[in-house]
């Protein structure tokens, strides 16, 4: 049944347009203490933590306006150990990836090129694409950086994602851009009629997907099965055109004020 849902939905994508593109599953990989949860909680709260359970890993809920459009784009934290693991569970759910490494932490970015490589093997073998961007966190900490810029696009170029360099300590505005850039991304992947969605949908089913700044393009992609992940929704005040962040709790048990 899932299988046929997938199929329907992605038959159905090149007639809907932006407008009715609604939803979009995204989820983080990469590496423990790359900053995956630093960021999304930045994204969600305009704020920086730095406490944290390593283990958990939750789905959150955010309302907010891409390019004059309602999206909800639901967050998958992820909480791999070390390498990449469960590829499938991702695939079945997420419409996009953002793959994360610390621009300090060489062994961040090692992991990122597993993630990208069985990501694209994956969808390959679906004939499916799902937006990637590769991103380097940590900006703030350039004097320590083990991982140029230059490396970042030339793996981002080899699989056809975009790339960016930010901060979750930092410029709230350059957070948001890559959330939204998934967006975009997704977007334009339902314009050129390709597959974006799972072809297993659980219960968080994505209605359709969604995702443009900088470098390369995208070209390979695709999907878990969030089997116990827990779903909070967070009514983004930026969905409002208040810039407010809300008061929360969230992340991996932590309260955020
Ligand atoms: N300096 C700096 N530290 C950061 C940044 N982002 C995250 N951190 C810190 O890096 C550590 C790991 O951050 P997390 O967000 O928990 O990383 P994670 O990828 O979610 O790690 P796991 O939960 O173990 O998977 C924490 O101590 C954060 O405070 C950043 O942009 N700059």
């Amino acid at each position: 049944m899932s299988s046929m849902f997938g199929k329907n939905r992605a038959g159905n994508l090149s007639t809907i347009p932006d407008k009715c593109v609604k939803e979009c599953n995204v989820a983080i990989l990469g590496c423990k203490g790359s900053g995956k949860s630093a960021l999304l909680v930045k994204f969600l709260t305009k704020r920086f933590i730095s406490e944290y359970d390593p283990n958990l890993e939750d789905t959150y809920t955010s309302e907010d306006i891409v390019d004059q459009q309602p999206v909800i784009l639901k967050i998958m934290d992820t909480a791999d150990q070390e390498e990449p693991a469960n590829m499938e569970r991702y695939l079945n759910w997420a419409n996009a990836f953002l793959v994360v490494y610390s621009i300090d932490n060489r062994r961040s970015f090692e992991v990122c090129h597993q993630y990208l490589e069985s990501l694209c093997q994956c969808t390959k073998a679906l004939h499916q694409e799902r937006p990637i961007i590769l991103l380097g966190n940590k900006l703030d900490m350039e004097r320590y950086r083990q991982v140029s810029k230059s490396d970042g696009i030339t793996m981002a170029s080899k699989y056809g994602c975009l790339f960016f360099e930010v901060s979750a300590c930092l410029d709230y505005d350059c957070v948001q851009h890559v959330f939204h850039e998934v967006v975009r991304e997704i977007k334009k992947a339902a314009k050129r009629k390709l597959p974006i969605h799972p072809l297993f949908i659980t219960e968080e089913k994505p209605a359709v997907a969604l995702s443009s700044v900088t470098p390369i393009s995208a070209t390979c992609k695709e999907m878990p099965s969030i089997a116990q992940a827990k779903l909070i929704t967070v009514k983004s005040s930026r969905a409002q055109s208040k810039r407010r962040a809300p008061t929360l709790t969230l992340l991996k048990g932590f309260k955020i004020f």
